[in-house]
């Protein structure tokens, strides 16, 4: 997507296949800086660090970190190395045991010699994939908005949560290629983006639809209910970071309480889904979904600007106050209208989601 009057990917690899580019988002919205990253450790301190972030992109990053690593050592010890260091960083998002099952099942066929050029062009394809899912994501997305555009006959109340925008993603983001679309295609459109403590990846939403011009409106975390109760939200529109066959979504916190509102005011409630985030080897989410818990210091310090523009960070809460930091809730099916996938809009069942399936779902045992 367009920084400026740039074109970015969120990720980019050098020419000279030495270096990875990403743009910290850690930095974002205050300041636009990328960073290169040239090794294994540097990867996954990134994806620990949250400076690439969002199920699609840290899947791709750490394709490309095994390709790093390789550079350095391409034996079976070095690729194993590496694959375990990148999946022990974040363990909710499936997209990134099903990127690096993706590349090791297909580096170990090969003779070290042979790995690392390999690798390169593995994570590659996957990057290139994405795109294409996102891209195919936004139309059947951006069906829905403008059909409830002609219903309503007046601009349509999207409300968001989290980041699943094109820097969560490689370009596009599978929520935001809805509304960049719908946007494009002169479909009036109004974004209510959820602030989402304690990481505020609202603040990521916001920048991104104000660089693409459209209209959009930050909220507390706690506004959503009430705008749904007094008719100001159309439609729910969310990411996912792990989907069960049977259609269940485990998602950025927070968004389970969105899925109960939605529900009770009779709001149509998406999740925009790649196959990539299901996770066929899952029949119990809320016992098999490893849900991540983060840093206590996430939620006792805010970061931001302070009055004279320059970043910083305050304090809210005491350093011995305890704190539970669970990064992310399951959605059970029965709250999901639908999941907005490449391939269409399903209903959120394992009989409506089976067309989907790998040929062979053991072909995916790795994810387990
Ligand atoms: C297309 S991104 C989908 C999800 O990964 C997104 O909604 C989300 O929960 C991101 O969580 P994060 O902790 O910021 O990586």
């Amino acid at each position: 997507m367009k920084v400026g009057d740039r074109h970015f990917r969120s990720l980019w690899a050098d020419a000279p296949r030495a270096r990875v580019h990403i743009i910290d988002q850690t930095r974002l919205p205050y300041a636009f800086e990328t960073r290169a990253l040239s090794t294994l450790e540097e990867t996954a301190e990134a994806i620990r660090a949250m400076r690439v972030r969002g199920a699609p992109l840290i899947g791709v990053a750490a394709a490309f970190g095994v390709a790093l690593a390789l550079e350095r050592d391409n034996s079976d010890a070095g690729l194993k190395r590496a694959v375990a260091t990148l999946k022990a960083t974040r363990p909710t998002a499936v997209n990134l045991a099903w990127a690096l099952g993706r590349v090791e099942q297909k580096l170990l066929a090969l003779k070290p010699l042979k790995r690392t050029e390999a690798a390169w062009t593995e994570a590659q394809a996957i990057a290139d994939e994405d795109v294409a899912l996102n891209e195919a994501i936004g139309r059947h997305g951006a069906k829905l908005i403008e059909k409830l555009y002609l219903k309503l006959k007046r601009p349509v109340n999207v409300l968001t949560h989290c980041n699943a925008g094109w820097i969560a993603t490689v370009d596009w983001g599978t929520v935001t290629a809805p509304l960049y679309m719908a946007h494009d295609q002169k479909v009036p459109v109004h974004v209510w983006v959820d602030e989402t403590r304690p990481r505020n990846q609202g603040l990521l939403t916001a920048w991104e639809l104000a660089s693409h011009g459209v209209p959009h409106t930050l909220i507390t975390d706690n506004a959503g209910g009430h705008l749904m109760q007094r008719g100001q939200v159309d439609l729910v529109l969310v990411g996912a970071d792990r989907v069960t066959r049977h259609g269940d979504v485990c998602n950025k916190i927070g968004t389970y309480l969105k899925a109960l509102a939605a529900q009770a005011n009779g709001i149509p409630f998406y999740a925009c889904v790649p196959t990539p985030t299901i996770d066929w080897s899952i029949t119990d989410a809320l016992a098999q979904i490893p849900i991540e818990e983060r840093a206590p210091e996430e939620v006792r310090i805010v970061r931001g600007l302070d009055v004279h523009g320059v970043p910083s960070e305050v304090a809210i809460a005491s350093p011995a106050t305890p704190v539970a930091n669970p990064a992310f809730d399951v959605t059970p099916a029965e709250f999901v209208t639908g999941l907005i996938t490449e391939k269409g809009v399903f209903k959120a069942s394992e009989r409506d989601l089976i067309v989907l399936w790998p040929k062979s779902h053991r072909d995916q045992a790795y994810l387990t």
